[in-house]
């Protein structure tokens, strides 16, 4: 699939020349994923087709026109394991501008669900307004019966449009729930009801359509927001995943590979085996690329150790740490600056 699609506004929605002035304003963003798949019958659920364009998306949900006006753009047509680098600036460059504009409300971004949970958390943390960006998927294609993507779609563009979503960052909607990117994460490889965060919770539902916000607008503690306007690429960070007798050569292959910094699946709060220590410390003491531990159950938290080489995730997962980190070498932060940004997500051990 063509990643560098070139922009294409939608004609019949053009919101230069709105059909209903007294309706807000949304740009979609579309990227690929379930949402935009096709299968061959109605009751196929895996091996579908991405391919269906933003004009498509929004023409199954008619009932999006009597909400808003709203322009789309075709950022990328794939599904969300192939979203790289290219596609996150682009997003966040062309979401930035998007929003800058007053008679933008909010904006909605259509995503594969695999890796849903890292675009938006990477747009958490470059995106710098005040108004809805609303990441959503579907875990079913729209070919299916009971397809979810249409629902959704329709929730989303209700919260990007609505002054109850202003002031709460980026969000996840899915299956009726209302999650915040810094925390929501993809719980299971097929089911509707897979995007929640355990511990965190969730910051909202909808009923019957209007969405319900538990609390009133507040940002995750440590939220750090970084500005890639002149951002072309990001430094490159591997994660490793810790396991029973792993492989210690991983850290000097994946250093030999390019690696920039390296994040730890560990097991429980961010460990791995002697030897795997071994050659960590190793390859760190070596290049003094900034290693961090995070954890590889679904949520927790991995503390700071006394003299530890490796910096302590804290409550991110590793593939939000993963970003982060990218995030922060781009930047150009020291490995001292790198351990403070993670530690402000979390209390200081007493
Ligand atoms: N439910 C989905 O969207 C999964 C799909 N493979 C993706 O693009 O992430």
């Amino acid at each position: 699939f063509p990643v560098d699609f070139p922009h294409a506004l939608i004609t019949r929605q053009d919101i230069q020349t709105p059909i209903n002035s007294s309706l807000p304003n949304v740009t979609i963003f579309a990227t690929g994923g379930t949402i935009a798949s096709q299968g061959t019958t109605n009751t196929q659920t895996t091996g579908y087709q991405v391919g269906l364009g933003v004009q498509q998306l929004v023409d199954a949900v008619p009932e999006i026109l009597n909400i808003s006006n709203v322009a789309g753009y075709q950022i990328s047509n794939t599904d969300s394991g192939s979203i790289n680098e290219t596609i996150l600036i682009k997003l966040a460059h062309a979401i930035n501008e998007e929003l800058a504009k007053e008679e933008i409300a909010g904006v909605v971004i259509t995503h594969g669900t695999d890796t849903l949970e890292e675009t938006s958390f990477f747009l958490e943390s470059t995106v710098n307004s005040s108004k809805p960006v609303i990441c959503v998927g579907a875990m079913r294609p729209a070919t299916a019966l009971s397809a979810d993507g249409p629902l959704n779609l329709y929730q989303a563009v209700t919260l990007a449009v609505s002054p109850a979503g202003r002031n709460r960052g980026t969000m996840i909607t899915l299956n009726d729930r209302i999650g915040s990117a810094f925390y929501t994460t993809k719980n299971n490889a097929n089911t509707l009801d897979t995007f929640f965060s355990t511990e965190a919770g969730q910051l909202g539902v909808f009923i019957n359509q209007i969405p319900y916000f538990f609390y009133e607008p507040s940002k995750p503690v440590g939220r750090v927001v970084f500005n890639v306007t002149d951002v072309e690429d990001l430094a490159t960070v591997n994660i490793i995943y810790a396991h029973q007798d792993m492989d210690p050569g991983l850290f000097n292959a994946s250093i030999a590979d390019g690696a920039e910094g390296i994040v730890i699946a560990g097991v429980g709060a961010g460990g791995y085996s002697a030897t795997a220590a071994l050659a960590a410390e190793e390859a760190y003491n070596a290049t003094g690329i900034p290693i961090v531990a995070s954890h590889r159950s679904s949520d927790g938290f991995v503390p700071p150790g006394e003299g530890e080489f490796t910096i302590a995730s804290g409550f991110y997962n590793p593939q939000k740490a993963r970003v982060l980190l990218q995030l922060a070498l781009t930047a150009g932060y020291t490995n001292t600056e790198i351990s403070e940004m993670f530690a402000k997500s979390y209390p200081t051990p007493v």
